[in-house]
């Protein structure tokens, strides 16, 4: 994968991966070896590729993110459901926004499904844009990214084209062996959810989304969750990381309680490294 770089050109700033990048007849252009291969406009891929940075009125508003993290299957839909009712934000999950993407008939639709069907990740141009616009289509201030960043190169040229920092990421740990047994169970109709696309949903879980999450635990910005718990109890922990810390200190013996439930300091049942 190659890393994005920012760039000025025509009065504006862009985020650009792979190849060079110049201005055609006022154009941004990014071109390989075989000539043009992308434009703002699309023709981008993985590998190669042009982004406006705040290239959105989202730099007009100040968002809060969160980013929702975690294997297939840990429970991150089932708890933003939560998460959305208690505390007010608005759920996006990147997911459900690429699936959404094929049924509107759009022209990056089959690419989508394929890569979806691959247990691939979708080039982040494509999801990146899709979660700037769903941002900038609701008015709230409060977002849960769902199932975002998957790799470092999404979170890198999130971070760069809109300038949102995540204020935490709430991290849902889960074995895999639960996690293979409650998306097999799901049966919400997933062309996903079958044990050959699953099993290459975890090697890529593994490869590329861990250490993101490692990257943002080196910033302590992780909140760990044990997510093999019955969902009730996942959610009591989830609330402790959402309840602001001076309600917490309202008395010491609250705060006892909460720690009681685990939502800090939690041994990982799912990997075989530590999160502090
Ligand atoms: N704590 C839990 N205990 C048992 N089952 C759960 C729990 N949390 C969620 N589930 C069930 O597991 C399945 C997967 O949950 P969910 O869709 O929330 O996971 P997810 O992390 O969003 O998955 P994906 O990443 O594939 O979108 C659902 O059928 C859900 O009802
Ligand atoms: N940042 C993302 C998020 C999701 N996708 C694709 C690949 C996933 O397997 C699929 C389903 O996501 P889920 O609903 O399980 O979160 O969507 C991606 O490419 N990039």
């Amino acid at each position: 994968m190659v890393n994005g770089r920012d760039c000025a050109l025509g009065g504006k700033r862009w985020w650009w991966w792979g190849g060079e990048v110049g201005a055609c007849n006022g154009v941004i252009v990014v071109s390989g070896d075989s000539g043009v291969i992308a434009t703002v406009s699309g023709g981008g891929n993985d590998d190669i590729g042009v982004m406006e940075v705040n290239g959105s009125s989202l730099n007009e508003k100040k968002v809060t993110v969160v980013f929702v993290l975690g294997g297939p299957g840990s429970g991150k839909g089932t708890q933003c459901a939560n998460i959305v009712e208690h505390f007010g934000y608005t759920h996006l999950s990147a997911g459900d926004l690429l699936r959404a993407e094929i049924k509107s008939g759009s022209e990056n639709g089959t690419m989508i499904q394929n890569m979806i069907k691959e247990g691939k990740i979708v080039p982040s141009e494509v999801t990146i844009k899709l979660l700037q616009r769903a941002m900038q289509e609701n008015a709230n201030d409060k977002f849960l990214i769902d199932g975002f960043p998957r790799n470092e190169e999404n979170r890198a040229a999130f971070e760069s084209v809109t300038g949102i920092v995540p204020e935490f990421v709430l991290f849902f740990d889960c074995s895999e062996e639960e996690m293979e047994k409650r998306l097999l169970g799901r049966n919400q109709g997933r062309e996903d959810d079958n044990i050959a696309t699953i099993r290459k949903r975890f090697n890529v879980y593994m490869e590329s989304s861990l250490p993101v999450i490692q990257y943002y635990d080196s910033k302590g910005k992780v909140r760990k969750i044990d997510a093999v718990k019955p969902v009730e109890e996942v959610f009591e922990a989830v609330k402790a990381v959402f309840i602001p810390s001076h309600e917490k200190s309202v008395s010491s013996t609250t705060v006892n309680m909460v720690k009681n439930k685990g939502y800090e300091g939690l041994s990982t049942a799912a990997n075989n490294w530590d999160l502090k």
